[in-house]
Formats: structure tokens, C-alpha cells, sequence
């Protein structure tokens, strides 16, 4: 059974959605997001700034600004597809190197990197990309690193009742490259395990790049 945080998010996006609803979304705006005010309130940063609203390049400026966002608080609709275990598959499954990106919610600046996420499955097998999709999920939001980890790894024991699960993630975080510390190209490693994964030992050690 789904924790009421998950059951949320894959309400709102689990169902493939048709063509009709997918264009009512987007002119409804997404997730709940009023692009509007962000628009607005786009438009009353760059004054804040002291830009100039007359230049021709900034005219637009404020809605790009706040669809740009609205993409980026996005996860894209999924179908959850998995699959009856059938073969008794009962090693690891890894998908490595998943690129994502995310916003830091203390800056609301991208951090952006790879994800090596996996699982000893039980009684179902997913889709691999749904792994992918699955980051996507909680990567669309404004985050902190270690929330995210925790999520997808607590998604995938729900979603699958696998026997174990595991997320491992490195990123570049913007707020550390281009302001404050300035620490260009740093890596932050986060990881969390669940079920059989959770002692630290060779089977956590699969995930960690080498
Ligand atoms: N734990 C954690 N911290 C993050 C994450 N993203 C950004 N931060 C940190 O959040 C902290 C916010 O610290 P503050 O001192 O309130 O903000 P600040 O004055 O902008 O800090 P500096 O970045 O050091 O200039 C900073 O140390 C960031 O590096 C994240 O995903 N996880
Ligand atoms: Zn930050």
C-alpha cells in the first residue's frame, strides 16, 4: 500500500493521460502552478533588479521565466508498468548513470548529476524506465538531495514490494558552483537503502561508481 505522500504524486501523473487532457493541461498550467502569478511576480524581480522592462529582449522575458519554471516542477505522465516475476529473477537489478536534474529549494537554483537506482525484486518486475521515470517523479520539485534519495529509494519498496531497494546520487549543486562558496565541479554523493539493501556490504557497494 502507497503512503498518502506517493499515492499524491502518482495520482496526479500515473495515469497515461490522452491527447485532449494532455492539451487541457497545458492550458490549464500544471501541478498546480499558476503561471500567471509567476509571471507576475517574474516581472516584479527584473524591476526589483533594476532592469529595464523597455529593452525588446526582456519584453517576453517574465513569461518564459515562469514557464521554464512550471517545466521544471514538471514530472512528465507515466504508466507504471511492471511485470510478473516469472523467471524467479532474484540478484540486483541497477540501472546506472540516470541523468536528472532538480531545483534546490533553499535557492531555487538547478543541481543537476546521475542516479544509480536499483532493487532485488519480489514477486514483480518494473520497467526499466520507469526507474528513470520514477526519479523524475521527485526530481520535478523544489528539493534537498537527501530528500530526494530517500524518496525514490521508499517509492520503489511501495510501488514493487521489493525485497530491497536502493538509490544512490551525485550532483552538482548550482548554489555551490556560481554564487556563495563558488566551489565549481563539486559532487555531492547521497544514498539511502531499504530492505535487504540496508547493511552496508557488497551489494551496496554495486551501486557506488567505481
Ligand atoms: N543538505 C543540503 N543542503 C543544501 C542542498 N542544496 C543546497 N544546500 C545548502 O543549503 C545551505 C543554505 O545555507 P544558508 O547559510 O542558509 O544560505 P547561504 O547564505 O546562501 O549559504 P552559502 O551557500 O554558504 O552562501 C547551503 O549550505 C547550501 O549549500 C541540499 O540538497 N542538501
Ligand atoms: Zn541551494
Amino acid at each position: 500500500m502507497l503512503s498518502p505522500q506517493f499515492q499524491d504524486r502518482q495520482r496526479q501523473y500515473a495515469d497515461p493521460i490522452d491527447e485532449l487532457a494532455r492539451l487541457d493541461l497545458e492550458q490549464e498550467g500544471r501541478a498546480g502552478i499558476d503561471v500567471e502569478g509567476a509571471r507576475a511576480a517574474v516581472a516584479a524581480l527584473l524591476v526589483a533588479l533594476g532592469r529595464d522592462m523597455s529593452d525588446p529582449h526582456l519584453a517576453e522575458t517574465p513569461r518564459r521565466v515562469a514557464k521554464a519554471f512550471e517545466q521544471m516542477l514538471t514530472a512528465r505522465p507515466a504508466a507504471w508498468t511492471t511485470f510478473p516475476n516469472t523467471d524467479g529473477y532474484t540478484d540486483l537489478v541497477i540501472v546506472k548513470s540516470i541523468p536528472f536534474h532538480s531545483l534546490c529549494q533553499h535557492h531555487l537554483l538547478p543541481f543537476r548529476g546521475v542516479a544509480h537506482i536499483g532493487y532485488i525484486p519480489g514477486d514483480r518486475l518494473i520497467g526499466l524506465s520507469k526507474l528513470a521515470r520514477g526519479l523524475e517523479l521527485f526530481a520535478r520539485d523544489l528539493q534537498v538531495q537527501e530528500r530526494l534519495t530517500v524518496q525514490v529509494a521508499d517509492w520503489l519498496m511501495e510501488t514493487l514490494d521489493a525485497r530491497g531497494a536502493g538509490a544512490v546520487l551525485e550532483a552538482e549543486h548550482m548554489c555551490m558552483s556560481l554564487r556563495g562558496v563558488e566551489a565549481s565541479g563539486t559532487l555531492t554523493m547521497t544514498s539511502a537503502f531499504r530492505g535487504e539493501l540496508s547493511i552496508p556490504g557488497p551489494l551496496q557497494d554495486r551501486f557506488f561508481p567505481k
